[in-house]
């Protein structure tokens, strides 16, 4: 399967640790967005939305982070117990999925991507939202060792990838217990997590 990816994105790590976790072998191909090849004809073809991660399996194409996730555990899996049939626990990892795209990656994008690519002034109210989505995850983690329950699925995945462009950023998880200690755990127990820091390493280029 082709890959289209930088090493560092968040939403392409997500998926690296994904793949890494199933045993299955990408046939990476990095993308150079500096150099607009994501808006080559020749790509635009494969995903009209021009972003990565962007997989190609076979005659299939897919793109969003989560919805690949989701397509490589239901498709290679030998388990399912990166993203559980069970609809209740399955609904579970659906709304962290949601909340890590729509509120927690979004505020880190909101409030640090002015800064690294326009080199605009910190906005303190964006960066109220990332502590509100800190709140909430913090408490989505109470008495769970994983974002989603007590086994490790797609979502802390997804939501580890944020978390650790979050650490890049030298974001202060201290106010936030449970974050900390899942985080702790998770940069123990995740397959693929060598990979996404050296990628997260790429990525703090930009802070400098
Ligand atoms: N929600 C998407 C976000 C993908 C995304 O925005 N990727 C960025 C790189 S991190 C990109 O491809 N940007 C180029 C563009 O949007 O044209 C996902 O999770 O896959």
């Amino acid at each position: 399967m082709d890959f289209y990816y930088l090493p560092g994105s968040a939403p392409c790590r997500s998926v690296l640790m994904t793949a890494k976790a199933l045993g299955i072998e990408l046939n990476k191909k990095l993308l150079n967005l500096q150099a607009g090849e994501h808006l080559k004809p020749e790509f635009l073809k494969i995903n009209p939305q021009h972003t990565i991660p962007t997989l190609v399996d076979g005659d299939f194409a897919l793109w969003e982070s989560r919805a690949i996730m989701v397509y490589l555990v239901e498709k290679y899996g030998k388990t399912d117990s990166l993203f559980p049939k069970c609809p209740k626990k399955r609904a579970v990892i659906n709304q962290r999925l949601y909340f890590d795209m729509g509120t927690l990656y979004k505020s880190f994008a909101d409030y640090y991507y002015p800064q690294v690519f326009a080199k605009a002034p910190a906005d303190p109210e964006l960066f109220k939202k990332i502590e509100t989505a800190f709140d909430f995850l913090n408490t989505f983690l109470e008495g769970h060792e994983y974002a989603a329950g007590d086994s490790l699925t797609v979502a802390d995945l997804a939501l580890l990838a944020s978390v650790s462009t979050f650490e890049v950023a030298s974001f202060d998880f201290s106010k936030y217990p449970n974050v900390a200690k899942w985080y702790a755990n998770l940069k123990t127990v995740a397959p693929g997590w060598e990979e996404n820091w050296a990628g997260c390493l790429e990525f703090k280029k930009y802070f400098s």
